[in-house]
Parts: C-alpha cells; sequence; structure tokens
C-alpha cells in the first residue's frame, strides 16, 4: 500500500489510540541509526509468487498448525510457540513487546526479523536491534524513508498480512487470528478491531 493511501488509516488509528505522531517518527530514526543493513530483498524472495501463511499470537494457533503452508510469518510471540513446535519462522514480524532471547537463535539460523519502531519501543529497539546478528528490515507506521519501510498494517498480525501481499504473494493464509477474544485486553481489543478493518482491505474477511 502506498504511504498515501496508508496516512489516512494511520491518522485515524492515532486518534483512536491517543499515540503521538511525532514518537512515532523519531523511533523511526532511531531505528535507522540502529541499523547497518537492509534485508528487504531477502523478505521479498520469501513472498514472490508463493503462498505464505501469516501466524497470528492468539489461543487458536496451537489447534491451527496444520493449516500451515508456504513460506511461514510468524507474529511476535507466535514465533516461539511455531519455533517450539519445531517450525522456524521464515520472517518474524515484531515491534519487539513479544520478543524473547529465541529471536536472537532464530535470526542467527536464518530468520528474517521485521522489525516495527513505533513511539511506545525506543527503549526495546535500543536494547534488542543491536544484538541481532542475522537479516533485518525496519518497519514504521509513519512515512517510510531510506532502509525504513512501510507495507500497511498496525498490529504485528496484520502488518505480516500486507508485507505478504505488497511482496508480491499470490496467496496469504491467516492461521491463529480470532479476532473475537473475549480474553483481552481493552487496548488489545481496540487493535484486534483495528486488524479485521484493515485485514478486510486485503480481502481477509474474517
Ligand atoms: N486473539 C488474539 N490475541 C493476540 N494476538 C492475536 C489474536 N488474534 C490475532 N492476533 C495477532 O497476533 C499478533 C501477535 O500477537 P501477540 O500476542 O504476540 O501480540 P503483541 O506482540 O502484543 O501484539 P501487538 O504488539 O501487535 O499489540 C497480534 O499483533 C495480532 O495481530
Ligand atoms: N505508538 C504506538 N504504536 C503502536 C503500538 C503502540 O503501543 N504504540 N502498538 C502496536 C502493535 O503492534 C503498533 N503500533
Ligand atoms: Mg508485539
Amino acid at each position: 500500500m502506498r504511504f498515501e493511501d496508508w496516512e489516512p488509516f494511520y491518522t485515524e488509528i492515532l486518534d483512536y489510540f491517543s499515540f503521538d505522531r511525532a514518537g512515532d517518527e523519531e523511533a523511526a530514526r532511531i531505528l535507522d541509526t540502529l541499523l547497518d543493513r537492509d534485508d528487504c530483498a531477502a523478505l521479498a524472495a520469501l513472498c514472490a509468487g508463493r503462498t505464505v501463511t501469516v501466524c497470528g499470537n492468539a489461543p487458536t494457533l496451537p489447534a491451527e498448525i496444520g493449516r500451515i503452508e508456504g513460506t511461514v510469518f510468524a507474529a511476535d510471540a507466535a514465533a516461539d510457540l511455531l519455533y517450539a513446535r519445531g517450525i522456524r519462522p521464515d520472517a518474524v514480524f515484531t515491534d519487539l513487546d513479544g520478543a524473547t532471547d529465541a529471536f536472537e537463535e532464530m535470526n542467527r539460523e536464518g530468520t528474517v526479523l521485521v522489525v516495527h519502531a513505533h513511539g511506545d519501543n525506543i527503549p526495546l529497539l535500543r536494547l534488542r536491534v543491536p544484538r541481532y546478528a542475522g537479516p533485518i528490515v525496519g518497519t514504521t507506521q509513519a512515512r517510510p524513508f531510506g532502509r525504513i519501510h512501510n507495507f500497511g498494517g498496525f498490529s504485528d498480525g496484520d502488518r505480516a498480512a500486507f508485507a505478504a501481499h505488497a511482496l508480491g504473494a499470490s496467496r496469504v493464509v491467516l492461521v491463529g487470528f480470532d479476532l473475537d477474544d473475549p480474553d483481552v485486553d481493552p487496548v488489545k481489543r481496540g487493535k484486534l478491531r483495528w486488524a479485521r478493518r484493515l485485514l478486510a482491505l486485503l480481502g481477509h474477511e474474517i
């Protein structure tokens, strides 16, 4: 999605959650200074002409693992669950609030880390990003620049789906998405509501 098409949604999201655009922009600049590489070409190669399965971190994920096919994208902590079951994701989309030390191990083994900068994760960016030795791609929800990308989407799971579509996946399968999960806090409920609206733009009616 072009930033001009994404920006009206982004503006509405900022308003909905009372997030600060200047904070997001500062985080993106900091991530840019922390990165000395951009492995977007490797991420694109995982998508182009291929089926991509995006794994969300709903409690329903373990029961749906059998539906995974093609390239595997994990949304944040879903990566740990998959890895523990013998599936190393091809890419992990994370704003680092769900990141564990296992992400470093997966990254060393070749998993692309797609690290998202926003106004509320600057300390996590400074702590974690320098430790990642493998392939890495930086993203922002504000205006992209240099090696900092914006494929569209907001929370880790829907950003993964937007990236798969933007980078030419022939089909995108979603597993582990329970957008009506009653056992989440109010902020998460808001994020899942936005996920439903944004995923519908890609043709995923869930
Ligand atoms: N019922 C659910 N509970 C949690 N995540 C879900 C659910 N259904 C879908 N997801 C997707 O899985 C992603 C990863 O979930 P996780 O619990 O690791 O969240 P998170 O890292 O706190 O998410 P975020 O940082 O995007 O708020 C979410 O961003 C969301 O897109
Ligand atoms: N400023 C800000 N942006 C976000 C946040 C958040 O908590 N704060 N959480 C997100 C979920 O991945 C995505 N974007
Ligand atoms: Mg997260």
